[in-house]
Parts: structure tokens; sequence; C-alpha cells
């Protein structure tokens, strides 16, 4: 310990000492317990005690395949090092709880593990598309790391569009195999984590005929690569996609089948089966088969929190340490850190990487409720559950990639060396708004969602609870700066905006269109209505969840948590001033709002409650306050938020 306090820079130590609330507190509050931070910190100490696990030579030196190499190798450290402490008494929502805070593997791969797939995407989809006999069978396998797997879905030719996938897999009833094939080039798999030389065995989602029928897209195991030699299996075409932006050594991969044949009971069968004969019986819900993705978008947030969380610590540090310019004649340069300017960059970063592990923990909730009704039958949440993972992994994602790139900026010329790790941590977080579907058609899927609710409000019929707030409209009382006050602010917005939708869809096929044509004509409003109910929901979650789940901790914890409830906010509000100031009267769900608003003159309407609002700059110090109906964010409440900030990362 004393070693390190040595090495700990003068400013850094003073913003620490200044630290208000108990930062073991904040730290078991984020992990969910002591007992967790406990667990947390012995796999963090034993991982990192290891010297194996140190890089010679930095990653960016190397060429693809050390890389590669160099990240197997670690890759198998790892396993040796965690697989043994796997906790068979923790129940499924504890374990994914210490998942999302487990950032030993983003300390130990810049550019993620080789076995990134093997650990997440091809244990959940054995685990939610299996029968009980092939879960026992494979899921042994699979964690003794007797058998090496990934998910391969996406092709060359499709990756949004899943239907459209062209890999097929023909049953054969007299020797009851299947057949695999990728008829053309658009058809080979084209993505999958671990495919090019990593994984002997993948699930492989295609196109399946039985009796000459269509069967739909169905899930199968599939060896790819003999156990021995590492070489693909006959019928298997395997290799390696090249360099990308990030993921360098996640050895992404591509694969054909040639008249691949596979026994029947490698198809995964807890949804649909293919008898012996033949004969096909369909799962009780088609998108069952797309579990694995939902199960995936949801873990995302809890990515976004911890990536965004690591790029925002090393920012913020680095501010607390990095002095620049001299505003006051004779005085020392200041740290960085000091100027406002640099503190609405970061502290926004902070605090939205705490609303998004809040919103995670809630939206894991959910989907292990929903897991438990589906195991008897009950499909009643499902649409809610993916209405809900789509939207909040488009904006955790699109609003993460943009707040690490803040964090990079923040960094001056620092922060474009790779050495900084801020451009790793671009590269990993901008990924997640194309991986696990792309952000765009994630948030029109939530749209979908939102034009039904509409619709159902309009006919007086209950909606799904996350959407009940487009019904209480037209009754809500007006809406004020308070932080609960914002949140009635977003519904309007929200509503507005579904409610434009639901006018312009109408005015589109009044006019002649085809009901999808209507929809790609409004598909910008959509995304937008889309986006806004996501806004609605992390807002709304975040303090909602803050206010019942810190009713134990101590006040001064309270305090900061709640500094970043408010900060998320009003931050939000003012990044949304546009929408939140233009009248909502119109949220009748037969009336169009965009002529409405159109003919509104101005962004200031006598009805709004942001009417008070404006930008005070002081001439004296040059540092701008911004001054909403009240509520000050100005350097008296910035420092504030970053020293306690500072401090509660539990791995500094
Ligand atoms: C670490 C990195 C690893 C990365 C790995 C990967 O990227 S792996 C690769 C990741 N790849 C991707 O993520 C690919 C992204 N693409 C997709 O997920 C699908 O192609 C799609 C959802 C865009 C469309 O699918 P479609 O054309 O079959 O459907 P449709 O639009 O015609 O809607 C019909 C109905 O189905 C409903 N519904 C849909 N999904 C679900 C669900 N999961 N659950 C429940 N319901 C769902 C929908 O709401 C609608 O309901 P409505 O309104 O009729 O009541
Ligand atoms: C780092 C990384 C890792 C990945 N890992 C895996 C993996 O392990 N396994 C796997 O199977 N896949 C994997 N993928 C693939 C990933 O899931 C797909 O890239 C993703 O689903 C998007 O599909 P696409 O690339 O075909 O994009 P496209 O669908 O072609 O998207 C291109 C553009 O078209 C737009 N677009 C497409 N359809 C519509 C629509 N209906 N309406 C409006 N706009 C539309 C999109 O918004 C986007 O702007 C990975 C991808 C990345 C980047």
């Amino acid at each position: 310990m004393d070693a390190v306090n040595k090495v700990i820079n003068e400013d850094l130590q003073k913003e620490r000492d200044k630290c208000k609330f108990n930062v073991a507190e904040l730290t078991a509050f984020l992990d969910g317990g002591d007992k967790f931070t406990q667990k947390r910190r012995e796999k963090e100490n034993r991982v990192f005690s290891i010297q194996g696990l140190r890089d010679a030579v930095p990653d960016e030196y190397m060429s693809h395949k050390e890389r590669y190499e160099n990240a197997v190798r670690k890759a198998v450290i790892m396993h040796q090092t965690l697989g043994t402490l796997e906790d068979k008494t923790l129940t499924e929502y504890e374990t994914a709880r210490l998942a999302l805070r487990a950032t030993t593997s983003s300390a130990i791969f810049k550019e993620n593990s080789p076995l990134m797939l093997h650990y997440s995407m091809f244990a959940n989809v054995i685990e939610g598309q299996g029968d009980e006999k092939q879960r026992e069978y494979w899921l042994k396998k699979i964690n003794n790391m007797e058998i090496i797997g990934t998910y391969a879905q996406t092709e060359l030719g499709h990756g949004t569009f899943i239907r459209g996938l062209e890999t097929t897999a023909e049953y054969d009833p007299k020797t009851e195999e299947f057949v695999l094939n990728s008829p053309k080039l658009t058809a080979y798999k084209w993505w999958p984590g671990g495919l090019a030389h990593t994984a002997n065995h993948c699930v492989v989602m295609a196109h399946t005929y039985s009796q000459g029928k269509s069967c739909g897209i169905q899930p199968f195991m599939v060896q790819i690569r003999d156990l021995e030699t590492n070489m693909p299996m006959k019928g298997v075409k395997l290799g390696e996609i090249g360099a990308k932006l990030g993921f360098n050594t996640v050895n992404n991969g591509f694969l054909g089948f040639e008249n691949h044949r596979i026994p029947r009971d490698r198809m995964l069968m807890k949804n649909s089966q293919i008898l012996k004969d033949g004969t096909f019986i369909s799962s009780p819900n088609s998108k069952l088969t797309y579990g694995t993705m939902v199960y995936i978008r949801v873990s995302i947030l809890g990515t976004m929190a911890n990536t965004l969380g690591r790029a925002v610590t090393i920012a913020t540090r680095y501010a607390a340490v990095r002095r620049q310019s001299q505003p006051k004649p004779n005085e020392p340069e200041p740290q960085i850190l000091d100027y406002v300017t640099q503190q609405h960059k970061l502290f926004i970063g902070i605090a939205s990487s705490h609303a998004y592990y809040i919103s995670c923990f809630w939206l894991w909730t959910l989907y292990h409720r929903v897991t438990k009704e589906l195991a008897v039958g009950n499909m009643d949440n499902l649409a809610e559950l993916h209405a809900l993972a789509c939207c909040l992994k488009a904006t955790t994602s699109a609003d993460a990639a943009v707040l690490v790139e803040r964090c990079r900026l923040a960094c001056g010329g620092h922060g474009y060396m790779l050495s900084s790790n801020l451009p790793q941590i671009y590269a990993n977080v901008t990924a997640a708004n194309t991986y696990e579907g792309e952000n765009t058609v994630m948030l029109l899927q939530t749209a979908r969602a939102l034009v039904k609710a509409g619709m159902q409000v309009a006919q007086g019929q209950k909606v799904s609870p996350s959407m009940a707030y487009l019904a209480d409209q037209s009754k809500m009382a007006k809406w004020d700066s308070s932080v609960d006050g914002i949140v009635k602010g977003f519904q309007k917005v929200a509503a507005g905006k579904v409610a434009a939708c639901l006018a312009s869809l109408q005015r589109h096929t009044n006019n002649g269109q085809s009901a999808e044509d209507a929809w790609n004509l409004t598909s910008v409003q959509l995304v937008a209505a889309s986006e806004a109910h996501a806004r609605v929901i992390l807002l709304s979650v975040f303090k909602s969840e803050m206010d019942v789940q810190t009713l134990t901790l101590s006040g001064e914890t309270r305090t900061v948590l709640f500094q970043l409830v408010q900060l998320y906010t009003i931050y939000w509000a003012l990044e949304k001033v546009g929408d939140l100031l233009l009248p909502t009267t119109t949220t009748t769900y037969s009336v169009s709002i965009c002529d409405t608003a159109m003919r509104c003159d101005g962004w200031m309407d006598e009805t709004s409650l942001f009417e008070k609002s404006t930008i005070q700059t002081s001439a004296r110090t040059g540092i701008a306050g911004l001054v909403l109906s009240g509520l000050v964010y100005d350097s008296a409440v910035y420092p504030e938020l970053v020293h306690q900030s500072l401090t509660s990362w539990p791995l500094q």
C-alpha cells in the first residue's frame, strides 16, 4: 500500500482527500453489497498478481498474429485463474450482478478476449434454446472448456434481417441428419468472435427445411474443427475477416458449409422441434429463438456503464493532475479540472455511467422475471422486455460512445496517444452501436411497440407499464424543474412524438401509401420517438431506483448520488430543451402535432415551464453557470461532484 501511495500524484491525492462520503459504502452499493465487493476484489487480486498477464510489449507494437496469440495466452491464464471461482451459492441475478462489475477482463485485454463469445452468447444460447438433455450435455463441456464455442448468426449478406439469413439446414429423415449449406457467398457467416481460429464448436442460426417446407430460422450446435488438430471439419470453410477499428484480439471469423452433415439432435430443441420422421413442431412464439440477443442487449447496459466508467475515470484523474494556462497573473497554473468547461465535459460521463448501472440492474430484474414466466409458457411481458432492451441498448451505447470520445478530447493531445487507452476504449464502445442489433434498427423495433401502444391508448385499452405514461398525458399536471417534474416533461415529449408518428403514418396511408412505405416515410420521427421513450425510462428509473435503493445509505452518500441524478436530469433537459419548449397541448392521438409544431413561431411559448430559464455568464472568470429555473450548476457544485466521484471507482 505504501509503495502505491508514494507514486500517487500530489494533486490527485488532494482531490481524494476532499471526499465527503464513505467510499467503501458507495463501492458496496454499486457492487450490490459488501459480500460482492469482497468477491470482486478476490478475483481482481488473483488476476492482477499474475505476472504472466502483463504484456512484455504493448499490444500496439505487435503484429495482428502476435496480438491474437498473446490474447489466447492470457485468456488461458485467465480461465485457469478464474474458472475455479464459480460460485454455485449465488442466484442467477446475483451472478449477473457480479459479472456486471467484473472489470478484470477489460484490464487484461485492451481489445477483448478471443473467448468473449464462448462465455457470453455461446453459453447463453444453449441455456435458452437447448432442451433439458442438450443443456445438461453441452453446458458441462462448455464450463469445463472441453469445447470452445461462438454464436454464428450474421452473414456477409445479412446482419439485421435475421429472416433473410441464407445458410440452410435441410433435414434428411433417411439418415436423421441435417445437411448444412452456404448456397452463396453472401450466406457465409461473417463476424462471430473466436470463429477464425479459436472456436471448435458454434451455434449456427440457419434457415431450416423439413419435408420440403420452411421451418424458419433455427439454432444448431455444430462442430467446426477437429478437437485434436484444430483443422476444419469436412464440408466446413473457416477463416478470419481481417483487421478492424477495434476487437482485433476477438478473432472474428467467417464460416461456410458444403453439405456438412450433423445429427438431428444438434438442433437446439427447447422451443421448436423436428421429429425423427421430419414433422416440424413449431415454437409457441417464433421470437423465442431471438432470446439470446435480448439477454445480451440487457447486459450491454452494464458493459456501457463499465466502459464509460473506465474512460471517465482516466479523463477525470488526468484533469486533476494536468495543469494548463494562467488565468490569474502571478498565480500557479490551475488544474484543468478547475475549468468549468472541463467539468461540464466530464461529470455527465460520471453521472451517465451510474445511470446505466442502475438501469441495468432494474432491467435485469425484469429480464429474470420474464424468463421465469416464459419457462411456464407465459409470454405476456416478452414484448415489453424486447421493446425496453432495444431502445435502452441503442440509447446507452450511442451516448456512451459520444461521452468516451469526449473524455478522449478532454485529455488534449495525450488522449490521442494509444497509451492513454482512450482510443481503444472508444473502439470497443462504438462497436456496441452496431453489434447485437444496429442502433437505428433497435430504435425502430421499440417504435413498433410505441405505435401499437399509442393506438391502444386511443382506443382506451391498457398498455404495458413502461408505456402507461402515454395514456396519462391529457390529465397530466404541468411539469416543473424538479427532477420528477423534468421526467414528466420528457413523458410529454415522448407522448407528443408518438402522437406525431401516428398522425404521420395516418396521413401517408390516407394519401395512398402502403403501410410499409408510410412506416419508412415516418421513420426519422419514429426513431426520435423511440429515443425520447428511452430517455423517459433512463431518467425515471435512475431517479426512482435511487429513491428506493439508497434508503439504507448514509446521508453523505445519498447526497452525492442524488447530485448525479440531478446532473443527469438537468443535462438532458438542456440537451433536449427544444423538444421540451415546444407546446405540448396536442398529445391527443388523433391530431397531428407536426402541423401544430410548424405553426409555433418561437422556442419560448407562454405556457412553457422553462420561461425562467436563462444562461448567465460570468464575464470576469469566463466561467458560465447554467441557471435553470433556480437549479444552479456552477463552480460551486461541479468540484463537489468531482471530488467525490474521484474516489467512487473501486479500481483506483
Ligand atoms: C460482444 C459482441 C458480440 C456480438 C454479437 C452479435 O452481434 S450477434 C448478432 C446480433 N444480431 C442482431 O441483433 C440482429 C438484429 N435483428 C433482429 O433482431 C431482427 O431481425 C429484428 C428484430 C430487427 C426483426 O426481426 P423480424 O423481422 O423477425 O421481426 P419483425 O420486425 O417483423 O417483428 C415481428 C414481431 O416480433 C417482435 N420481436 C422481434 N424481436 C423480438 C425479440 N427478440 N423478442 C420478442 N419479440 C421480438 C417484434 O416486436 C414484432 O412484434 P409485433 O410488432 O408484430 O407485435
Ligand atoms: C465488433 C462486432 C462484433 C460482432 N460479433 C458478432 C458475433 O459474434 N456473432 C454474430 O453473429 N454477429 C456479430 N456481429 C455482427 C453484428 O451483429 C451485425 O453487424 C449487426 O447486427 C448489423 O448488421 P449489418 O452489419 O448487416 O448492418 P446492416 O443491417 O447492413 O446496417 C447498415 C445500415 O443499414 C441500416 N438498416 C438496415 N436495416 C434497416 C431497416 N430495416 N430500417 C432502417 N435502416 C436499416 C442500418 O441502420 C445501418 O445504418 C458483430 C459485429 C461487430 C461490429
